[in-house]
């Protein structure tokens, strides 16, 4: 009989994928797959064997999540699992770190799930899934608002009423298992890692953080994950009066506006195509032209926003589905840079280097891949081995 190996589980689940990723007891990544375009076609793609499969059209998370389960214990035949690590979008005011999973503890996640409606239930039923098909191995939960803990108080406030900060109303910020990568890669890439830095991840969700001393100081996200950006359904910032409107003017019930704010907005929403980058810069449409200048605007806005925050910005990194694999995204959002000194090296940004700007360009813009399961691998191994 072949050895069997002690391994880690990780999954990530996004608000249109989910990833997974295995690592033996040594953090070596085994294998790592996951499937993309959930809400569209979904797809499967990885594993040992790098296969394709596409996936029933209207799988949901959940179905999605069980067969991956299935699939990835197929592929684990010499693989002991002896923890599992989650991607969890919200840890509220109590969770700061990563932590051990225990019923209490799930009980406390469930409770922030209405602040993020498309990604929690599906993080907590991950949790669950791995408990009925691997009982009793330990599973740590690992938190996207965490890293964002250090925000001054200043850029976590709303301008309403105390009592509601006094309750935990407040900015958060999410993808910080992103930020958090993307801060431990700035040193082999930046000749100042300290400096003043805009992490740009553009995903299906997509927010910016502001890192000084490679700590977040401001973010776009807020409360929940729908503030600041345009995302793939997300309608990004909004002024409220918007939601007056709906529920008083056009009768809509509290529901309809969070599906209507959460999942039937941003590119999908302006588009009325997709909510897919690719399939929007492929498209020949004028809506889908305008959504793209939608998302191209307000990401350049908020860069001002966040330079300004900071007192001015030295770096920008681009990272995420659209923002590691979209040279023409990048290049106009760092157009519209122009005056804050970015001088784009065209040839590197469409070769797929990860510096983007020219040797004298004074602000410098670089392209790193994302790693949210490698920070979830070690945090994992760090409470379970702890
Ligand atoms: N080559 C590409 N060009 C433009 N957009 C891309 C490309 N590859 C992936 N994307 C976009 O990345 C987004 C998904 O990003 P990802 O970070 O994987 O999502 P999630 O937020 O679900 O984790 C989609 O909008 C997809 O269109
Ligand atoms: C918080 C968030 O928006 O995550 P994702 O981009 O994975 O949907
Ligand atoms: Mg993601």
């Amino acid at each position: 009989m072949a050895e069997t190996h002690d391994a880690f589980l990780v999954l990530n689940a996004g608000s249109s994928s989910i990833k997974y990723a295995v690592y033996g007891a040594d953090l070596k990544q085994i294998l790592h797959g996951q499937v993309d375009r959930i809400g569209l076609d979904p797809q499967y793609h990885g594993g040992a064997k790098h296969i394709d499969v596409p996936v029933a059209d209207n799988a949901t998370h959940a179905k999605i999540l069980d067969w991956l389960l299935t699939h990835i214990a197929g592929l684990s035949d010499n693989l002991r699992i002896i923890g599992a690590g989650h991607r969890v979008v919200h840890g509220g005011q109590d969770f700061a770190a990563p932590a051990r999973v225990t019923d209490e503890v799930i009980a406390k996640l469930r409770t922030l799930a209405p602040l993020a409606p498309g990604h929690q239930p599906h993080n907590l039923a991950g949790i669950e899934a791995v408990a009925r098909r691997w009982p009793d191995i330990p599973q740590v939960a690992c938190f996207d608002t965490a890293f964002h803990r250090t925000q001054p108080r200043i850029a976590q406030l709303f301008a309403i009423p105390r009592s509601f900060s006094d309750d935990g109303v407040l900015r958060y910020g999410f993808h910080g298992l992103s930020y958090h990568y993307i801060s431990t890669q700035l040193p082999h890439h930046l000749d100042k890692p300290n400096g003043k830095v805009i992490v740009a991840h553009l995903g299906n969700g997509a927010s910016m953080c502001a890192m000084q001393n490679m700590k977040s100081v401001a973010t776009t996200m807020g409360y929940t994950a729908l503030d600041g950006l345009v995302m793939g359904r997300r309608c990004g910032e909004l002024d409220p009066g918007v939601i007056f409107h709906m529920l008083r003017d056009r009768g809509m019930s509290v529901a309809e506006i969070e599906d209507t704010l959460g999942t039937k907005s941003g590119l999908m929403g302006v588009s009325d195509i997709s909510s897919d980058m690719r399939d929007l810069l492929a498209s020949d449409s004028p809506a889908a032209a305008e959504a793209v200048d939608l998302f191209v605007y307000q990401a350049c806005k908020k860069i001002g926003a966040l330079a300004a925050s900071m007192g001015g910005v030295g770096s920008i990194v681009f990272t995420g589905g659209i923002g590691e694999n979209s040279a023409a995204i990048r290049a106009r959002i760092l157009q519209g840079c122009a005056w804050l000194g970015a001088d784009i090296d065209d040839t590197a940004n469409t070769a797929g280097k990860s510096r983007i700007t020219t040797a004298d360009s004074r602000l410098s813009a670089f392209v790193i891949p994302t790693d949210e399961e490698g920070i979830i691998a070690g945090e994992t191994q760090r409470l379970v081995a702890g």
